[in-house]
């Protein structure tokens, strides 16, 4: 089964605002990008991803990311994370019919594309599955098999409120670049500690640099 990923961007300005220890204010939206840009690259590496769409109004991080291959919908609603995966799996089904949809952080830069497939081939086994981020309280990855609704409850706990509304919970090993999300400086650490994608390796170089 290959499934259209549907990946959520922030305007960068206000991306990744728990970095700000971390990066500042002229490094965190090139570092938010990055993340994105190894996120999107690897997604589309991945042989179960039949193609990735990322859902943004930032103009720089949509035709950069529409350069590395991806498709871009604007996010229109404004209303936050949930409202813009809803527009987009509405917009995704509006020109491709019922399409396996997986909604996936655009903030995984150590993503690794077999451990993507192996996520998305177990999901397939279910109407709806996520798997949980590396923190053990949020989400990094919900997905819905054709014909089932993507229902997103992004946020805060929001892999208890996945687990409530019915979503199975994907218990897999070894799938760590998968969780791995970046929100805050020990997250950035344990990113580079299993080895991110070239764009964020070459932003947190400049970063240590900065930082001596
Ligand atoms: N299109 C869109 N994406 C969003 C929105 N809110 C969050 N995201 C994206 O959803 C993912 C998880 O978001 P958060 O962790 O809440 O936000 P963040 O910018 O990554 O980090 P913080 O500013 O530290 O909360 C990231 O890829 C965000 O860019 C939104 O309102 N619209
Ligand atoms: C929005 C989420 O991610 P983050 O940990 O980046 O806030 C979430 O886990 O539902």
């Amino acid at each position: 089964m290959q499934w259209t990923l549907v990946v959520p961007l922030k305007p960068l300005a206000q991306a990744k605002s728990r970095l700000s220890d971390t990066a500042d204010d002229g490094l965190r939206p090139g570092l938010a990008l990055a993340f994105a840009q190894d996120t999107v690259a690897a997604a589309l590496e991945c042989p179960a991803v039949r193609d990735v769409v990322v859902v943004t109004n930032d103009a720089l991080a949509a035709r950069e990311l529409a350069a590395l291959g991806a498709g871009i919908v604007p996010d229109e609603p404004r209303g936050g994370l949930n409202a813009a995966y809803a527009h987009a799996a509405t917009v995704v089904h509006a020109s491709r019919g019922e399409a396996c949809l997986a909604a996936l952080n655009a903030d995984l830069p150590a993503l690794r594309p077999a451990e993507l497939a192996r996520v998305l081939d177990t999901a397939a086994e279910f109407p709806r599955a996520f798997l949980a981020d590396a923190a053990a309280f949020g989400t990094t990855m919900l997905a819905a098999t054709r014909g089932r609704e993507l229902r997103p409850l992004f946020g805060p706990d929001s892999r208890a409120r996945h687990r409530a509304s019915g979503a199975v919970e994907l218990c897999l090993e070894t799938v760590d670049s998968v969780r791995q999300d970046v929100d805050t400086g020990d997250d950035l650490r344990a990113a580079l500690a299993l080895g991110v994608g070239p764009h964020t390796a070459a932003v947190a170089a400049r970063l240590l640099t900065t930082e001596q």
